[in-house]
């Protein structure tokens, strides 16, 4: 990446091979940002995440939503979910994000770390419920967290921040080839909201 470069470039692959990243910064003003974080701290309905991990029913401190455009049933973690109706601010956003990307999302998981302590352990999303190769668009408010990506294969890995108000895509074949990781940190003591657009492949 050449962070010294003239070009106005909107956005860069972060990735060399394998997958296309792209890392677009910061997308909206510190006050558009404020005044999403704000929102869906309040206004979401935030459950504690379940999932099934070896036979067990496991529950995590961070906290999850799925809002959708219908009542679309996703899974991932072996557990199964049904997609609440778009709020108004999640729609204004979806709509911003997808000029922003040129992509349209039928649906956004939206991901609450309380603390640095919370986070996410690597994985990619690759459900079968998601459309094959679609993008999922990323959007980061709060406090400015590390993310990471790690090739299946070579173990290469690729460290970024993300910024209140910043945008990342992950598109192609980035979630056959990458995992990817939020990892926890004792530095930062204030919540971090993630929401991530994605689009459900609809049933035949
Ligand atoms: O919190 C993040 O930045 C990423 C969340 C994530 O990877 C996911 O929800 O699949
Ligand atoms: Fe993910």
């Amino acid at each position: 990446m050449d962070l010294f470069s003239d070009y106005n470039q909107e956005f860069t692959n972060l990735l060399p091979y394998d997958g296309e990243v792209d890392y677009y910064g910061i997308v909206l003003d510190k006050k558009t940002s404020d005044y999403y974080y704000q929102e869906f701290l309040s206004n979401i309905d935030w459950q504690h995440d379940e999932a099934i991990i070896f036979g067990k029913k496991v529950t995590t401190k961070r906290k999850v939503a799925w809002y959708g455009d219908v009542s679309f049933s996703y899974t991932y973690s072996n557990i199964t979910k049904t997609a609440l109706a778009w709020t108004e601010a999640l729609l204004a956003l979806k709509q911003l994000i997808e000029e922003k990307t040129g992509e349209t999302y039928n649906s956004c998981l939206l991901n609450l770390y309380h603390t640095g302590e919370e986070g996410m352990a690597w994985h990619s999303d690759g459900e079968k419920d998601l459309k094959k190769h679609g993008a999922i668009a990323s959007v980061s408010l709060g406090a400015v967290r590390k993310f990471a990506f790690k090739h299946k294969v070579n173990g290469t890995k690729i460290d970024i921040v993300l910024d209140h108000g910043s945008l990342l895509v992950m598109k192609g074949t980035t979630q056959e080839n990458w995992l990817h990781r939020l990892p926890p940190t004792k530095v930062v003591h204030t919540p971090r909201i993630n929401l991530t657009f994605r689009t459900i492949g609809i049933k035949e």
